[in-house]
C-alpha cells in the first residue's frame, strides 16, 4: 500500500471519528433529559438496555462482529446512564474476582463497583439501599449451584432484573517465568476443582494444593511468594501484575458461571425473558410431578430445575425454578396460577430478559 493510500484512509478515519464523537454527544443528552423526565424514579431500565443491544446486534451490516459491536453499545449506555445518575454495584470481592469482571459486563466500566467480603454482605447493603444493585453467582456449568445464593434468595426483599452468563478461563500465574521451583499453588476451592485434571497432568504430586477464599486472594498471594503460583483469571493477573505460565486450564472448556442482577425494581417484558421462583413441594412420592403438570401443560419451557433442604422442616425441599418467558406473559401467568393452586409457597423472584452479551 503506497504512503497516498494510507494517508487517504486515515483522513476518513479522522472525519468518521468526529462525526462518531459527535453523534455520542448527541446520545448522551437524549439520555440526559430522558434522566430529568424519569426525576429521581428508577433509572436503570434492563429491559430497555436488552433491546437497544439486541437491535444493535440483529441490524449490525459487519465487518465488526455482532458480539463486538454489543460490547461497545454496552459501554456507550453505561456511560449514558452515568449522565443520568452513577450505579453503584455490590459483588463478591475482592478486586479481580469473575464476580467483578461479570458486573462489568453487565453494566459497562461507567458503574461503580463496590468490592463486598461475602454474598451476604452484598445482599444486605443493596437491602439496606446504601448500594443500588447486587451481581451474585448463582451456578457454575461444571460445579453446579452457589447455595448461598441460592440460600439469601429465599428470604431477600430483592427481585431480579437480570442475569449474566460469563465464560470462566483459569490460568495459572507466577511472579516469574517457567513452573521450577513452584512448592504451593493457591486458587479457590472451585478453581482448584475445574483444573484438577490440568493439575495432575502438569505439576509435580507434592506440589501443595491451597484453597482460599477467591481467585483474587490466591493471586494476591502468589503475588508475595515466589515459590508459589496460583489458579485466577485474567483480571486477577493483571491487578497482581502475574505472569500467566499457562493459559486456559480449567478441564471443561465450556466452563461458564452464570450470575443474577438483583434490586428493588420490576421490569418490564422484552420479548426474550426468564422468570425465576422458588416453590416448596412436601416430600411424598409425585408431588414434583403433580406440583410441575402447569408448567408443561401451558407449553412453558423450564431451563433450570435445582433443589434444596428447606430450612423449614426436616427432608421438606424447596426448588428452585427458571421458566422461559415473563410472568406477565399470558402462558407463564397461567403457569404461575396453576403451581399457586398446588402448593402453599410460591415465591416469584422476578422476571428479566435473557442474557444478551
Ligand atoms: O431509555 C432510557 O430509559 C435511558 O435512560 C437511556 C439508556 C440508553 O443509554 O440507551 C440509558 C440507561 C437505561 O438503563 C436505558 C437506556
Amino acid at each position: 500500500m503506497s504512503e497516498q493510500q494510507l494517508k487517504q484512509h486515515r483522513d476518513a478515519i479522522d472525519r468518521i471519528d468526529i462525526e462518531i464523537l459527535h453523534l455520542l454527544n448527541q446520545r448522551a443528552q437524549h439520555a440526559r433529559e430522558i434522566g430529568e423526565i424519569k426525576g429521581g424514579g428508577i433509572i436503570y431500565r434492563p429491559e430497555r438496555e436488552a433491546q437497544v443491544l439486541r437491535r444493535i446486534k440483529e441490524q449490525n451490516p459487519g465487518p465488526l462482529p455482532g458480539e463486538s459491536v454489543a460490547r461497545l453499545f454496552r459501554e456507550i449506555m453505561s456511560e449514558c446512564l452515568a449522565l443520568e445518575k452513577p450505579l453503584s454495584i455490590a459483588y463478591l470481592g475482592p478486586e479481580g474476582t469473575f464476580s467483578q469482571l461479570a458486573t462489568l459486563k453487565h453494566f459497562g466500566h461507567a458503574a461503580r463497583t463496590v468490592a463486598c467480603s461475602s454474598i451476604d454482605e452484598a445482599f444486605r447493603l443493596v437491602e439496606a439501599r446504601a448500594l443500588d444493585y447486587v451481581v451474585a453467582p448463582v451456578e457454575n456449568s461444571t460445579e453446579g449451584a452457589v447455595g448461598r445464593t441460592l440460600d439469601l434468595m429465599v428470604s431477600t426483599p430483592l427481585k431480579v432484573c437480570g442475569e449474566v452468563v460469563l465464560r470462566i478461563h483459569h490460568h495459572l500465574l507466577r511472579n516469574s517465568a517457567g513452573t521450577d521451583g513452584i512448592r504451593r499453588v493457591y486458587a479457590h476451592a472451585q478453581a482448584l476443582a475445574q483444573c484438577h485434571e490440568w493439575l495432575n497432568k502438569n505439576l509435580p504430586a507434592d506440589v501443595e494444593r491451597v484453597s482460599v477464599a477467591s481467585n483474587a486472594e490466591a493471586a494476591r498471594l502468589a503475588a508475595e511468594d515466589g515459590s508459589c503460583a496460583a489458579i485466577a483469571g485474567q483480571a486477577a493477573a493483571e491487578r497482581f501484575n502475574l505472569l500467566k505460565l499457562a493459559e486456559n486450564i480449567e478441564d471443561e472448556p465450556n466452563n461458564t458461571t452464570r450470575f443474577l442482577v438483583l434490586g428493588h425494581q420490576d421490569v418490564g417484558q422484552t420479548g426474550q425473558d426468564k422468570t425465576s421462583l422458588i416453590v416448596s413441594a412436601p416430600n411424598r412420592p409425585g408431588a414434583v410431578h403433580y406440583l410441575l403438570a402447569p408448567i408443561a401443560d401451558n407449553g412453558v419451557s423450564m431451563t433450570k430445575f435445582e433443589s434444596r433442604p428447606s430450612r423449614a422442616g426436616l427432608w421438606d425441599y424447596v426448588f428452585f425454578i427458571d421458566v422461559e418467558g415473563h410472568h406477565d406473559d399470558p402462558n407463564v401467568a397461567k403457569a404461575l396460577q396453576g403451581l399457586m393452586e398446588r402448593t402453599s409457597f410460591v415465591k416469584v423472584l422476578g422476571a428479566y430478559p435473557q442474557a444478551v452479551l
